[in-house]
């Protein structure tokens, strides 16, 4: 049984329709404190296979410890945690607590269990300003936000944990962009007030809920003056979870870069979403937003290298999934709209 914290988020849905269709068994645990229950009901939908919910925080250790023991669980897949950079710069220490400390109680939870195989969701966010680019994972870390920080610690912390004990498995996953659904359109990306992100932003726009889009920046050192990243699909994403946790076979930690390589801008990205959506996406121009860099994209080829893991689907495929799970839940689960056959989870 696979232990799968922050599980009814957005990644968290995905890679549980990961690991069920992989035929592996799923525990998730959430406090869904940024999501509903509705998208772990229709992962279980999409795969036809039933999960278990726990509704648990990670910061109650007791709690873990249980689920850790009743469902016999032999790694933990850990993406619970909060996001949003600029809330982060508000309230550093409600995300030191949730992310640093919540890390921390899983960990001693896992420790009293023996349950030592771990994959962290962490980000590229802990490589700061690039020195150079595309970023391998060699690259210097210095990230320049708080929520970046709470993930550059968990990282030094679960290096420190795998010097001091042999039996500690862990892989290190940092995230690109994600961006897309699943292609059923069932689960997908469900942001509470104002997205902060380019996609859903741009996604919302489309189906009429928001009237433009503002361009942070027209005026980089790029080939249209605007932002690159590297967007991936979150399909592709969940996918990498999968190859890391056959691949932590040996002792010690892990370190893969979960991206496409290919830069995109935001100009790019609204034209591509255009496209495939055949809506309009009003946009203005306005001022940089504080903290952003101008490109950041990945260097994937270790994560080829050693898991065997490429991302596979275009920027036009991501917009277009993206637009399938909008157009058909413009309100996200909030909306009645998509009914589904609801699998029951199962009961432990
Ligand atoms: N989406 C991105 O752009 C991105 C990029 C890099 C890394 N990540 C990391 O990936 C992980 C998942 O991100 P996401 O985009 O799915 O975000 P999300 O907010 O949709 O999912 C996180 C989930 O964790 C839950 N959660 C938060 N604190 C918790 C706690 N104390 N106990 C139990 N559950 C808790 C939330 O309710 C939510 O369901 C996060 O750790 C995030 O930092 C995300
Ligand atoms: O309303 C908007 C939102 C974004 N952008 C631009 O779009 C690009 C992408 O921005 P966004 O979607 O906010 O992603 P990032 O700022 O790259 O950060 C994301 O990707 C990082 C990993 O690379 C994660 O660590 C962060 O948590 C996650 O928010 C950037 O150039 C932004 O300036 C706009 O122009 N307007």
């Amino acid at each position: 049984m696979i232990l799968l914290t922050g599980g009814a988020g957005y990644i968290g849905s995905h890679v549980s329709v990961a690991l069920l269709d992989a035929g592996l068994d799923v525990v998730a645990v959430d406090n869904l404190s940024n999501s509903s229950k509705a998208s772990l009901e229709r992962a279980q939908t999409i795969c036809g296979r039933s999960l278990v919910f726990r509704h648990a925080d990670i910061c109650n250790e007791e709690a873990i410890y249980e689920v850790l023991r009743a469902y016999e669980v032999t790694a933990v897949v850990h993406l619970a945690g909060f996001k949003a950079v600029g809330d982060s710069n508000a309230q550093p220490m409600t995300y030191y607590e949730n992310n640093v400390l919540g890390t921390m109680r899983l960990l001693s939870a896992m420790k009293r269990a023996s349950v030592k195989t771990l994959v962290f969701s962490s980000s590229a966010t802990v490589y700061g300003i690039p020195a150079y680019l595309p970023l391998d994972e060699k690259h210097p870390l210095g990230p320049t936000n708080p929520y970046g920080r709470t993930k550059f610690f968990i990282e030094e912390m679960l290096k420190d944990l795998c010097k001091s004990d042999p039996d500690w498995r862990v892989g290190i996953l940092r995230y690109f962009n994600p961006v897309g659904a699943h292609e059923s359109g069932l689960i997908g990306e469900d942001p509470i007030g104002i997205p902060n992100n380019l996609l859903p932003l741009v996604a919302q726009v489309a189906v009429g809920r928001r009237e433009k889009v503002f361009i942070f920046g027209n005026d980089y050192d790029t080939p249209d003056g605007t932002g690159i990243r590297d967007f991936i699909h979150v399909v592709d994403l969940a996918s990498g979870h999968l190859c890391v946790l056959n691949h932590l076979k040996q002792p010690g930690v892990l370190t893969v870069n979960l991206g496409t390589g290919n830069g995109h801008s935001v100009l790019e990205v609204i034209q591509t979403f255009e496209a495939v959506s055949g809506r309009s996406v009003p946009y203005e121009f306005g001022e940089r937003r504080t903290g952003d860099v101008a490109a950041c994209y990945a260097d994937p080829t270790f994560a080829e290298r050693t898991l065997g893991w490429k991302s596979v689907r275009s920027l036009a495929r991501m917009c277009a999934d993206h637009w399938r799970w909008q157009s058909k839940n413009p309100d996200g689960y909030r909306g009645a709209q998509y009914q589904t056959n609801k699998l029951k989870f199962r009961v432990g």
